[in-house]
C-alpha cells in the first residue's frame, strides 16, 4: 500500500508585512517582549512557568502550521532607497529586524528617526539584555550601533555592508533605562563609507562611542 500524496506546502511569503496586519503583529511582538523581560526580572511560581511552557508550545505549533515567511528582499533592493527619510520620520528597514523592528518578538525595538544629517534613536535595553551585572550586554550595544549606522546610509541612498565596527565602552550601559543612540557619516572615500556614532543617557552623558567602515555595494548584492 502506498502512502497518500501529501499536501504541497503553501508557498513561502516574502512580502513585507501587510499594512492591515502590521498593528496586530507589532502588538503581539510587544506583548512577547514584555513577557520575555518579565520572566528574567521577576520571581515566578513553578506552576506558572509550566503553564507558560504549555501555552507557548501550543501557540508555537499553531503559528508553525502557517505558511513560511522569509525576509522581503525586493523591497530592500528598490523602495528602501527611493525616498530620502523626512525629518523626524520613524524609520524601519524591515519590521522584523532584531534591533529596530517593532514586529520582532525578541528584539531590542530601538526607535530610529532622522534628525538633520543624523539618525537618532530611543533605546531601552530590557532586563533580558543584561550581560555584566546591571549592564546591557556589550554585544547588544554593538548591535544597536551597527543598526543605527545602517540607517545613515538611507540619507545618501548608499547600500553598504558593515566591514568593520569598533566600540569604545566608556561607561556602564544601564538596563531598563531610556537611552539615546546617534549616528552620522564622518567621510566617504570611494566605496568606503566611514560612520561614527555614540550612545548616551537621556541627560546626555556618554556611554559608548562607535566608528565603522561600511563598504558600498550595488543593490543586487543585497541578497
Ligand atoms: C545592509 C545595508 C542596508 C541598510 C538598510 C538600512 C538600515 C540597515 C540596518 C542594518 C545595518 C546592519 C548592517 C549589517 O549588519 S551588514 C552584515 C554584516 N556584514 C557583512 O556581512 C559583510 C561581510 N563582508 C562582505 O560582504 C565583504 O567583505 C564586503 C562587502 C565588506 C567587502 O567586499 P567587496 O569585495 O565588496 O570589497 P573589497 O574587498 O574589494 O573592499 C573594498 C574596499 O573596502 C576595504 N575593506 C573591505 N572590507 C574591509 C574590512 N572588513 N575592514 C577594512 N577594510 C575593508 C578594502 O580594503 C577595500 O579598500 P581599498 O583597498 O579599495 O582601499
Amino acid at each position: 500500500m502506498t502512502n497518500p500524496p501529501s499536501e504541497p506546502p503553501p508557498p513561502t511569503v516574502d512580502e513585507p508585512i501587510a499594512a492591515d496586519t502590521l498593528p496586530v503583529r507589532i502588538a503581539a511582538a510587544e506583548a512577547m517582549r514584555r513577557l520575555n523581560h518579565a520572566m528574567v526580572a521577576h520571581e515566578t511560581d513553578p506552576e506558572l512557568l509550566q503553564r507558560i511552557a504549555r501555552e507557548a508550545n501550543a501557540t508555537a505549533a499553531i503559528v508553525e502550521a502557517g505558511a513560511r515567511r522569509q525576509r522581503p528582499i525586493r523591497q530592500m533592493k528598490t523602495q528602501l532607497w527611493q525616498t530620502t527619510p523626512e525629518e523626524g520620520q520613524r524609520l524601519a528597514h524591515f519590521e522584523e529586524c532584531m534591533v529596530s523592528g517593532r514586529a520582532n518578538p525578541m528584539g531590542i525595538a530601538m526607535q530610529p528617526r532622522r534628525q538633520g544629517d543624523r539618525i537618532v534613536a530611543d533605546v531601552n535595553f530590557g532586563a533580558a539584555f543584561e550581560g555584566a551585572p546591571k549592564r546591557a550586554h556589550g554585544g547588544a550595544v554593538a548591535a544597536v550601533m551597527d543598526d543605527i549606522m545602517g540607517y545613515v546610509l538611507l540619507l545618501t541612498a548608499t547600500p553598504a555592508f558593515t566591514g568593520r565596527l569598533s566600540i569604545s565602552y566608556r561607561a556602564p550601559t544601564p538596563v531598563q533605562t531610556d537611552l539615546v543612540a546617534s549616528a552620522w557619516m564622518d567621510r566617504r572615500d570611494g566605496r568606503k563609507v566611514f560612520l561614527v556614532g555614540d550612545l548616551r543617557t537621556a541627560e546626555g552623558d556618554l556611554i559608548a562611542e562607535a566608528d565603522a567602515l561600511f563598504v558600498a555595494i550595488p543593490r543586487e548584492r543585497l541578497t
